[in-house]
C-alpha cells in the first residue's frame, strides 16, 4: 500500500498492558508490528501489575526479557497495584489499570524524543484512555480476543437500556444487529450479576470503547467475516474497526526449559503424523480433580496418545516438570517421585504409557505446529484459538469462564474448525464419554464432518502464513488505522 504524505509523519504509540500471560503474549505481538512498521517509529509498552505474594512466573520474565534483549522496544513494569483478594479477576484488572494512571501520566509526560501521540490499550485499560485527549495523542484500543466479543461490548450501553432484569434470566438469545446471536448462558463474567461491582466496571469501559479513534482486533476476515462486516456497516456502532490478526509468537521462540522443550519434541518426533492429541486449559487455569479425572478417562476412551499439559489442584508444580505418566508411576499409577501430584485420581494410572504429562509451561506452539498432533483439547482462550488455527490443527473445546464460552461458540460455528464439548451445567464437568467421542470424531479419517473441519482449518492455515506479509490484510489494516488517524486528527 502507498502512504499518503500527510502520514508520512513518524509515530510514537505508548501501548498499556494489563498484567496476565494471556495480555502480555499478544501485547508483545503488537508491539513488533508496530515497531516493523514504517509508520511507526518507537514503541514503548506499559505493563502493570499486581502486588501479590507469589513471584512473577519465570515464564513471563523469561518472555520479557529477551523482547528486551532484541531491543525494539521500550519496556516499563508499572508499580504493582494492591487488589482486594477476593474480588473477581475483572475487578482486579479494573482496579489495577486505574491505579495505574497516575504512573503513566508521569512517564509520558517525561518521554520526549519522540512524544508519545498513540495511546493504545485492551478494554480493562480503556478507563485509562480520557488521559489521551491531556496529552493531546490519538487512543486505539487493542482486543485479543474475538470480533463477536467487540460487537457484545459496543452493544452493551445499549443492551444496558433495554434488557430488563438480569442478563442471564433472559428467556431469548442476546440480539446484535448483523451477528450472531448469544446464548444468555455464554455471556462473560460481568454479565452475571447486574448488582456486582464488576458490571459497574464494565460499563464505562465499553462506554469508553465507543470513544476510541479504533480498535484492533485479534481477527482476520476469514474467520469471524459475519462479525466484522457487522461491526463495519455501523449498526451497532459508528467506530472504526482493524482486523489485525493473528498476531502470535512464533513457534521457534518458545521460553521454557530447552532440555524439557527437546524431550517434548523429541517424544512427538517418534509419533505417527496427526496422531497426537495436545490437552492445554490455558496458561492460569487449575483443573479441579473431577475434571483431571474426567480427562483421563476420555483421553483412555479416545484410544489416542498425548500430549497434557497440565496444573494439578492446589498443589505447586515441581523442580521434575516432564514425566510420562507411567514412567514414574507407583501402583496406583500416581508417580511416586513428585508429591505435587499426589492429587491425581486413581483414573490417571489407566493412560499409564501412552502419553506425556507437562507440568509446568509447556512450549505449545511448537507443539502445536508439529506435523505429529491431530487435535487440541483447548479451553478457547483466544490466542489458543489462533495458534491452533495458524498451525492447522482442529479443536476440541471445553471453555471454562470469561470469553472462552462465546470464543468456543465462534471456533465451532462461524469458523468450523471443531467441537465444542458439552458440560454439565451443575457441575461445569465434561464426562469422558463427551471426551472421548469428539475427540475420536475430529481424529477419525472416515468421518465427513471430522474431515470437514480439518480441511477448514489446513485452509485457514494457509490464509493465515500470508495475512502479515508486506502489503497482506493485516499489514494494511494497521496502516489504514494510522491514515485515517493522521487524516482525522491533524496529529
Ligand atoms: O503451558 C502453556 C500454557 C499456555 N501457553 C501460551 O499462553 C497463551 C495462553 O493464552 P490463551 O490461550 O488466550 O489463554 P489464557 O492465558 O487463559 O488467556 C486469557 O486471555 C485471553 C485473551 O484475552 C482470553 O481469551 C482468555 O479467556 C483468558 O483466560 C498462549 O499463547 C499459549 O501458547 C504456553 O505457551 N504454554
Amino acid at each position: 500500500m502507498t502512504i499518503t504524505n500527510s502520514s508520512t509523519n513518524h509515530y510514537h504509540a505508548a501501548l498499556l498492558c494489563p498484567p496476565g500471560m494471556g495480555h502480555i503474549i499478544p501485547f508483545l505481538e503488537l508491539a513488533k508490528h508496530l515497531v516493523s512498521h514504517t509508520i511507526i517509529t518507537k514503541v514503548t509498552l506499559f505493563i502493570a501489575s499486581i502486588n501479590n505474594k507469589s513471584s512473577k512466573p519465570q515464564v513471563e520474565t523469561n518472555i520479557l526479557q529477551s523482547s528486551m534483549k532484541q531491543g525494539f522496544f521500550d519496556i516499563i513494569h508499572l508499580p504493582p497495584i494492591d487488589v482486594p483478594t477476593n474480588a473477581n479477576m475483572g475487578t482486579k484488572l479494573a482496579i489495577i489499570m486505574k491505579e495505574s494512571i497516575p504512573f503513566i501520566c508521569h512517564e509520558i509526560s517525561t518521554m520526549t524524543s519522540p512524544k508519545p501521540t498513540i495511546l493504545i490499550t485492551e478494554l480493562f485499560g480503556s478507563l485509562v484512555l480520557p488521559i489521551a485527549e491531556h496529552f493531546n495523542m490519538s487512543k486505539f484500543v487493542f482486543w485479543p480476543s474475538s470480533a463477536w466479543n467487540v460487537a457484545l461490548s459496543l452493544h452493551t450501553p445499549t443492551l444496558d437500556k433495554v434488557v430488563e432484569g438480569e442478563f442471564t434470566d433472559q428467556e431469548e438469545f442476546i440480539q446484535i444487529p448483523g451477528c450472531n446471536p448469544i446464548s444468555p448462558c455464554d455471556l462473560f463474567s460481568p454479565f452475571l450479576d447486574r448488582n456486582d461491582q464488576l458490571y459497574h466496571e464494565y460499563l464505562p469501559m465499553c462506554e469508553e470503547l465507543r470513544k476510541v479513534d479504533g480498535i484492533f482486533v485479534n481477527t482476520f476476515l476469514e474467520l469471524e467475516a459475519k462479525t466484522i462486516l457487522a461491526l463495519r456497516s455501523g449498526k451497532i456502532y459508528k467506530v472504526p474497526i482493524y482486523p489485525i490478526g493473528p498476531l502470535i509468537r512464533e513457534a521457534k521462540k518458545q521460553n521454557c526449559d530447552d532440555e524439557n522443550r527437546d524431550y517434548v519434541i523429541d517424544w512427538l518426533d517418534k509419533q505417527e503424523e496427526e496422531s497426537v492429541i495436545y490437552v492445554s486449559l490455558g496458561s492460569g487455569y487449575t483443573m479441579s480433580h473431577e475434571q483431571i479425572k474426567e480427562m483421563a478417562l476420555g483421553l483412555e476412551l479416545s484410544g489416542k496418545k498425548f500430549v497434557w499439559s497440565l496444573r494439578p489442584p492446589s498443589t505447586k508444580a515441581g523442580n521434575d516438570r516432564y514425566l510420562t505418566a507411567g514412567e514414574d508411576a507407583g501402583s496406583n499409577g500416581v508417580p511416586k517421585t513428585r508429591a505435587s501430584v499426589s492429587a491425581f485420581p486413581d483414573e490417571f494410572h489407566k493412560i499409564q504409557n501412552r502419553g506425556l504429562v507437562i507440568m509446568d509451561w509447556a512450549p505449545q506452539l511448537e507443539i502445536l505446529k508439529h506435523s505429529s498432533i491431530g487435535v487440541f483439547v483447548s479451553h478457547c482462550g483466544w490466542n489458543s484459538i489462533l495458534e491452533s488455527v495458524s498451525c492447522g490443527v482442529p479443536i476440541v473445546g471445553w471453555p471454562l469462564f470469561a470469553d472462552q464460552l462465546m470464543n468456543a461458540e465462534t471456533m465451532a460455528k462461524e469458523i468450523g474448525i471443531g467441537i465444542r464439548l458439552n458440560v454439565a451445567q451443575s457441575t461445569k464437568v465434561v464426562g469422558s464419554e463427551e471426551i472421548g467421542k469428539t475427540i475420536w470424531k475430529i481424529m477419525d479419517k472416515e468421518d465427513i464432518e471430522g474431515c470437514a473441519m480439518r480441511k477448514r482449518v489446513k485452509e485457514l492455515k494457509h490464509i493465515a502464513e500470508k495475512i502479515w506479509s508486506q502489503d497482506g490484510p493485516s499489514f494494511c489494516e494497521m496502516t489504514n488505522a494510522f491514515v485515517k488517524m493522521s487524516h482525522t486528527n491533524g496529529v
